[in-house]
């Protein structure tokens, strides 16, 4: 399977035939090939969330299809999303959502074990992880202890830990000054890169999209290619 994403003519409104009715995709398409890394660029309120909410399979279109890694979820039943949401996909967020209580090293064991994989393996896989993003010695710390570019590190790990065929970001260095950003922003290029994942990245920051290897914009309610 070459695909990783398809999105075919989503079309999504919020509080249809209501006199507040807005619609926000209007036969949005895209394919995103394994490998390929796609910044989405828009402004404000112009549907990003919505869109990366749909390809999450945390959100439904009224109507088009949504295809992830080769299986038509349209349809699907709640179960058969989570399972390819655990399975598929990767989150990263403006903000880590770490779970505070527990070291760097554990948020990134954790979903591993949700998924099947033994404690052993789990812990190698994420000091490894960690040891690409420049956190070996951070393992132990708890999230409160890290400062927030190294949070934000850890929690691209915990994104990568279960080896997801597509990374979804929405804004994720969007909390960071502009140094930390830029560095934030290399980790996590570097670990993509390493291990071959495609990413949807939205981001307001036209420098770090241009790093991509593709650019769309989201405009009224459709994708457009920008480079
Ligand atoms: N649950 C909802 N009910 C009603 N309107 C909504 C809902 N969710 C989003 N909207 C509206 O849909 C439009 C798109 O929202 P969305 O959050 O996808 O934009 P965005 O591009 O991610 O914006 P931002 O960059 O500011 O986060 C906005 O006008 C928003 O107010």
């Amino acid at each position: 399977m070459n695909e990783v994403l398809r999105l075919d003519r989503l079309e999504k409104g919020y509080n249809r035939g209501k006199a507040n009715e807005i619609i926000v995709l209007r036969g949005a398409s895209l394919v995103i090939p394994r490998g390929q890394v796609v910044a989405l660029v828009a402004p404000s309120g112009a549907g990003k969330s919505t869109l990366l909410h749909i390809a999450g399979l945390l959100d439904t279109p009224d109507s088009g299809r949504v295809i992830v890694n080769g299986q038509d979820l349209t349809g699907a039943k709640d179960a058969a999303r989570t399972v390819a949401r655990r399975e598929a996909l990767g989150f990263v967020y403006q903000f880590h959502h770490l779970l505070p209580e527990f070291t760097a090293l554990e948020n990134i064991v954790l979903p591993q074990l949700a998924n099947g994989t033994a404690r052993k393996a789990a812990e190698a896989r994420a000091q490894e992880l960690l040891a690409r993003v420049g956190l070996a010695a951070r393992a132990g710390h708890r999230p409160s202890a890290l400062s927030g570019g190294e949070q934000q590190r850890v929690a691209f790990c915990r994104a990568l830990a279960n080896r997801p065929a597509l990374l979804l970001a929405d804004e994720p260095t969007g909390n960071l000054d502009p140094t930390t950003s830029e560095t934030v922003f290399s980790a996590l290029m570097e670990l993509v890169r390493a291990t071959g994942l495609s990413a949807l990245i939205a981001t307001h920051n036209l420098e770090l999209a241009a790093r991509m290897d593709r650019v769309l914009r989201l405009s009224d309610g459709q994708l457009v290619e920008a480079k």
